[in-house]
Order: C-alpha cells, then structure tokens, then sequence
C-alpha cells in the first residue's frame, strides 16, 4: 500500500514543527493540501488535542499559518493546529464561471453541495468534519479531542461544523464570521449555486437557523471588529446573538473598535482565542 500522504515542506517554528500535506481526498475526489502543526510536547509522546482552522474566502492552507501568529501560544498550550484548503482545486474541479474569488475555487463554504456541477468535488463540510480529522488522527501523534474555529467563510464553517456534530468538537469560536449565510449576498450567491434554489435546504447550513434546534449548547466566542467593510452587508453577527438569546446558547461577542477584517485582526486576538479552546481540550 502507498504512503496516502505526501509531506510537502516541514519547518521548525517555536520549537514544534509545521508540515505541509498533500494526500488524495476520497470525500472531495481530488488531491488536497492541508497545514499542520505539531508543538513541542509530541516530542515527550504526548498526544496533543488539535485545534481545526477554517480560512475565509480567497485562503488556502497557508493564510492563517503565515499570518495569524498563534504558534508561539500554541506550542506553549500543546496545542496541534491543522488547517485544511477552503476548497476543492486542481484539474477537473470547476470554478466561478465568471473567475469571480466568492464563489468555487477558495469558496467552498464547507457545505457538502447538491448540484451539478459541484456535487462531485465541493464537498467540504464532509471533508473537514470526517475524512480530515480520520487522516490526521491516524497518521500524527494526537488525541481525539477537537475544537474548531475561522475566519469569514470559515467562521461560518466552524460554527455550523460545531452546530451538527454535537460531542465532537470541545470549543468552537470565530473571527468575523458570515453568521447568516441564507439572508446575504455571499451565502445567497453560494448556497443557490452548490444546494439549488429551495432556501429551505439552505437553512441546513445556516448557524442562525441551527442555534434554534442544537441539542448540544457550546459556548461561542466570536471577535468582530466595528471597522470590517463587510460587516453591515455580509456579516451581522447580532442576527447570531438574537438567535442564541432566543435559543437560550451562550454566545459572546466581542466588538473590537477599529479593527478591520484582515490577518492583522485575527493575530491580535489569536492569543484569546487559543486560550479559549485549550480550557476545553487541555486537561
Ligand atoms: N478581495 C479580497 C477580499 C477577500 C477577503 O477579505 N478574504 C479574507 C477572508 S473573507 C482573507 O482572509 N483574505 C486573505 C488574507 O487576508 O490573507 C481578497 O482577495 O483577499
């Protein structure tokens, strides 16, 4: 049997390592690159819980590893960081048919899609919720215990991954997530296309609408900064607190004056956010 997974790079990065990984993916039929970091403490054989990214639109792999800054914290946390593609890429796999960045290729919304021609590659939310940790648990020296967190597009992701696997993720929280996808531009344009026109079934992917019927209440912590251009439009983060409060989930949002929605955002809170997730998974 081959080796299912390709080590692309490997660097030393407080006193853990950062690999880069290439391995066919069964769920999105295609070859697939993901991040992850190992910090120091594999090294005494201890297996590590992980901490899973989700990077918002236009991200690869590589997004949140070059620019968020959390391995100094993650390494002093025992902290493993994995951090998958936020799509399907490579030859076959179709993109926006106008090459537009909010939609295909670095737009997977990490939905499993229902339409052609997405259905056979855009399956994301299968990827990141069951063949990726499967990979990682398997082949890398840490526990089953998960949290899940992102950016944007993958803000949204996180917080849906966590709202339909109950038990299977410790913490959950995000950076200036799209937290109601069915109600704005960006969801609209994506879900109409990878699950068709019936909004209902889009309602299946929608975090406000999820929060209603959770079974399981994990606390959400989400920083939004009051400067981000797409707040108003593509955001509203108080449509999630609404839900919750009516819900009865806890949720805190943490309105940060001035910052944008940038890499520059997500490493000044990064820290907070780790921490967060290391008080459920460490211990
Ligand atoms: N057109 C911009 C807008 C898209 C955008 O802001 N993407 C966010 C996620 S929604 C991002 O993380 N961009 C990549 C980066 O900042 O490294 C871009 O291409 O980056």
């Amino acid at each position: 049997m081959t080796d299912p997974l390709t080590t692309l790079s490997e660097t030393r990065v407080f006193g853990g390592r950062l690999k880069r990984v290439r391995h066919q993916s069964a769920a999105v039929d295609c070859d697939m690159t993901f991040a992850i970091f190992l910090p120091p403490q594999v090294e005494d054989g201890v297996k590590v819980p992980v901490f899973y990214w989700l990077s918002g639109l236009t991200c690869t792999d590589e997004n949140f590893t070059q620019k968020a800054g959390a391995f100094r914290v993650a390494a002093e946390l025992g902290l493993a960081i994995v951090a998958p593609d936020t799509s399907p890429r490579g030859d076959g796999v179709p993109g926006d048919p106008e090459g537009a960045w909010d939609f295909g290729l670095g737009a997977g919304f990490y939905v499993d899609a229902t339409e052609e021609p997405w259905a056979r590659h855009y399956r994301m939310h299968d990827y990141v919720t069951r063949e990726l940790p499967a990979l990682v648990e398997g082949n890398f020296p840490v526990s089953d215990r998960r949290s899940i967190a992102g950016h944007s597009m993958g803000g949204h992701g996180a917080l849906v991954c966590a709202l339909k696997h109950p038990g299977f993720y410790k913490a959950v929280s995000a950076f200036a997530p799209i937290v109601n996808p069915a109600a704005v531009p960006w969801g609209e344009k994506a879900f109409g296309r990878y699950l068709g026109p019936d909004r209902d079934r889009w309602l299946e992917w929608d975090a406000c609408a999820l929060i209603a019927k959770a079974p399981e209440r994990l606390p959400i912590l989400i920083d939004q900064g009051d400067g981000d251009g797409f707040l108003e439009a593509q955001l509203k983060p108080q449509a999630l607190v609404a839900a919750a409060d009516a819900a009865g989930h806890p949720v805190t949002l943490r309105m940060q004056p001035g910052y944008d929605h940038s890499y520059f955002f997500i490493s000044t809170f990064i820290e907070d956010h780790l921490r967060h997730h290391a008080a459920a998974l460490v211990g």
